[in-house]
């Protein structure tokens, strides 16, 4: 299958590291949460901040319901992606989905270095940890893929996924 989804936690990698995935295998890389802002015009903090979690939401599956996505391309939706059912049953039937499983300091780090961004569902489940909690069995889900990673670059980790990648495509 010539695609490939990243899912997983705000500052997991799935843009750094699906990039660079889509670099090497020569694909094109789409990021849906930038489709979303050229398509309302807003940056993304923006349009939450104006329309309120669940209206971002909609427009989350929206997007991932209407989006044509080309063959050989690498896809990075936002982490939220996958409180849409029928969003993640779309990505899941035209590419192979992987999970950045990645631990919670290291996505605490990563977002801290970045602008300021809505993450759905932490106000109400309280923290980091609390939000993994309820989003991982939805991740699991989803995946076909989970890679893990720790403390590595977004090059090494790029490398494990295409390695995941390679042995799951020659298995199935
Ligand atoms: N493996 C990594 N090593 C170092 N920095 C990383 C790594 N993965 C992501 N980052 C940084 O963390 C931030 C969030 O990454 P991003 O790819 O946007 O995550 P996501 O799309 O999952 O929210 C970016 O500034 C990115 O450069
Ligand atoms: O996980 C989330 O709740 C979100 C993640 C963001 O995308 P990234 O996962 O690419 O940061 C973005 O879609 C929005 O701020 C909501
Ligand atoms: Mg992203």
């Amino acid at each position: 299958m010539s695609r490939v989804t990243m899912i997983g936690m705000p500052g997991s990698g799935k843009s750094v590291v699906g990039r660079i995935v889509a670099e090497r295998l020569g694909w094109q890389f789409l990021d849906t949460d930038k489709v979303i802002e050229a398509r309302r015009g807003v940056a993304l903090q923006e349009l939450i901040d104006q329309v309120g979690e669940p209206a971002f939401l909609a427009i989350e599956e929206e997007t991932l319901l209407e989006v044509e996505f080309p063959d050989s391309c690498v896809i990075a939706p936002g982490g939220s992606a996958i409180y849409s059912g029928s969003g993640m049953q779309r990505l899941a039937e035209l590419s192979t989905v992987v999970f950045l499983d990645a631990p919670i300091a290291e996505v605490r780090a990563h977002i801290a270095g970045q602008a300021p961004r809505g993450i759905i569902g932490l106000v109400e489940a309280g923290s980091l940890e609390a939000l993994l909690a309820v989003r991982l069995p939805l991740y699991r889900r989803w995946a076909h893929l989970c890679v893990s990673c720790c403390e590595a670059t977004a090059e090494v980790e790029a490398d494990q996924v295409l390695a995941q990648l390679a042995s799951y495509w020659h298995k199935n």
